[in-house]
């Protein structure tokens, strides 16, 4: 299997978003559980919104892909909620759970979860209802200066990117740029949260072995300052037994960075 060519083109061409939820995100009580990747990453986020050091009114999801889960924490925060992506195909598997389509996905369980490590102050159900109220579905392209392109917003509180730089850049340079693009979007002393592997060159989805961009600590770092952000905190995490194999999925790691725009 040839690996694709990288870059945000191939996601109009060869993503199939039904296949990757259902490859990446079901779970099966008995036999598939959420992958390790997922929980540390869900983890994360409810141990920072927990902490609230992240207020404000308003956020981004910049290649959220068909993925809901990675609001689950932050939707008790802001009053209003982009999620952006590329790709179409993505952006209509979002909106088939936002309007309670009967083939939608079922993140009810990624709910569940968020609410038990919440203490259950809401049900699932409502957590639902709370996501549907509040969020706005956009096209993106963070290769673009103003990611959002035509659509031009005020700059918000908190941006957050998962497993998407290492989609769209194909090289360091490209990494950095797209980087300033997103901080762009952040007001002076707001947050920014991305989640991405390290070490990767690809994921399988269905038939189709897409190219990632390797990622090492150091470049991450690197262009996170160079966008004029102050790294709060990078965790790193590995684990060689994940339900998602290596041979889907080459990454040597995954990580979660925190970071804040600074004020000139
Ligand atoms: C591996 S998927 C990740 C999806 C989701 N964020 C997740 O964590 O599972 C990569 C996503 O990046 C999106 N993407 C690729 N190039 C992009 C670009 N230039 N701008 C915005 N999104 C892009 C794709 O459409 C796809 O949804």
């Amino acid at each position: 299997m040839e690996p694709t060519e990288l870059g945000p083109s191939t996601y109009n061409d060869c993503f199939n978003a039904k296949k990757y939820l259902e490859d990446y995100y079901s779970m099966d009580p008995e036999t598939k559980p959420m992958t390790i990747d997922t929980r540390f990453v869900i983890t994360t986020l409810h141990r920072i919104f927990a902490s609230g050091l992240i207020k404000g009114e308003t956020m981004i999801e910049l290649g959220a892909g068909p993925v809901l889960y990675h609001i689950l924490s932050a939707c008790d925060t802001f009053k209003k909620i982009y999620l952006t992506d590329y790709f179409d195909g993505n952006l209509r598997q979002i909106e088939k759970c936002l309007k309670k389509e009967n083939d939608a996905f079922d993140w009810t369980p990624y709910m569940q979860y968020v609410c038990d490590l919440e203490g259950n102050r809401c049900t699932p159900e409502e957590k639902g209802e709370k996501i549907r109220s509040k969020v706005t579905l956009l096209k993106s392209d963070v290769t673009l200066a103003n990611p959002l392109e035509p659509v031009s917003l005020p700059k918000v509180d908190f941006v957050m990117i998962g497993a998407c730089l290492t989609c769209a850049c194909k090289n360091e340079e490209e990494f950095t740029a797209s980087l300033k693009n997103i901080v762009s979007l952040i007001k002076p002393g707001g947050y920014l949260f991305i989640e991405d592997c390290l070490e990767a060159s690809y994921y399988i989805v269905g038939d189709i072995k897409f190219s990632v961009l390797s990622l090492k600590e150091e470049m991450v770092r690197r262009a996170v300052v160079k966008a004029g952000c102050a790294i709060d905190e990078f965790e790193i995490f590995r684990d060689s037994q994940d339900s998602v194999t290596r041979d889907d999925f080459d990454r040597e790691s995954v990580f979660c960075l925190l970071a804040h725009k600074l004020r000139k």
